[in-house]
């Protein structure tokens, strides 16, 4: 089974437009959960441009399914995630500065730096996982880390699958396959869609989650967020 963890980043974008709560983060959250989603994801990034460190450890007080923190482990970040403990953490290699996520983890010249951080939150039961390339050393590299998950960076997927060509999942289908036989839990997102999402199930095995924000709230403001929630979890069975 699939699970599908809903991104909340871009309902903290619109919230913080305007400068108040609405729409109200925990709300949306508990009602995304409600319409069937089995974790919710947030990637509080250093300069809090949609989600906050407040808005992590407010959340950690409602979320009911599996809580998934994003992000780059840098000291602050590292800090929210020992307090908050969450179901999971997810480290990204992101400049301070990136306008979103654009690069998996070098696992091979990182190896000694993401197994500290790892085993840091190893040692608080919060499940790791690292975003990655699907690229096979990366893979090994990462299964060298200790971590108990990688999270498959889908960008260039979604990119050629938008371009009409579908030979670009055999580099993840591959990865899946390695990643399971070193034990590796396999995880995956960004710039999936309601397009896209089916085959790539599909062809890609042992997919544990994958977490979905952009397009999923991109394609609630025409179809509605429970009934895309629902459209999303169809694609997943
Ligand atoms: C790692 C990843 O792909 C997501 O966390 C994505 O980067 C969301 O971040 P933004 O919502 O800031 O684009
Ligand atoms: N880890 C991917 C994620 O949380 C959401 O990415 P996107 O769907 O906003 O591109």
């Amino acid at each position: 089974m699939t699970k599908l963890s809903v991104n909340v980043n871009k309902i903290a974008t619109l919230r913080n437009s305007r400068g108040g709560n609405v729409p109200n983060l925990c709300k949306v959250a508990t009602d995304i959960e409600s319409f069937g989603a089995e974790g919710i994801t947030i990637h509080p990034r250093p300069d809090e441009r949609h989600i906050r460190y407040q808005d992590a450890r407010d959340l950690k007080k409602i979320v009911t399914t599996e809580f998934n923190i994003e992000g780059n482990p840098i000291k602050k970040f590292v800090d929210l995630v020992l307090e908050t403990q969450p179901t999971q953490v997810t480290l990204v290699p992101d400049a301070v500065d990136a306008i979103t996520s654009n690069a998996g983890w070098d696992t091979i010249k990182h190896k000694d730096f993401l197994k500290d951080v790892i085993a840091t939150f190893k040692a608080h039961n919060i499940r790791t996982s690292i975003f990655v390339n699907a690229d096979l050393k990366m893979v090994e590299g990462a299964a060298e880390t200790g971590t108990d998950r990688i999270e498959l960076y889908t960008e260039s997927y979604a990119d050629a699958y938008a371009e009409g060509n579908k030979n670009g999942v055999q580099p993840f289908t591959d990865a899946a396959i390695l990643a399971h036989k070193l034990n590796l839990g396999i995880n995956a997102g960004h710039d999936l869609s309601l397009d896209n999402i089916a085959f790539f199930k599909e062809k890609v095995p042992h997919l544990l989650e994958v977490s979905i924000g952009h397009a999923l709230i991109s394609e609630s403001l025409y179809l509605g967020l429970e009934n895309v929630v629902n459209m999303y979890l169809n694609k997943l069975k």
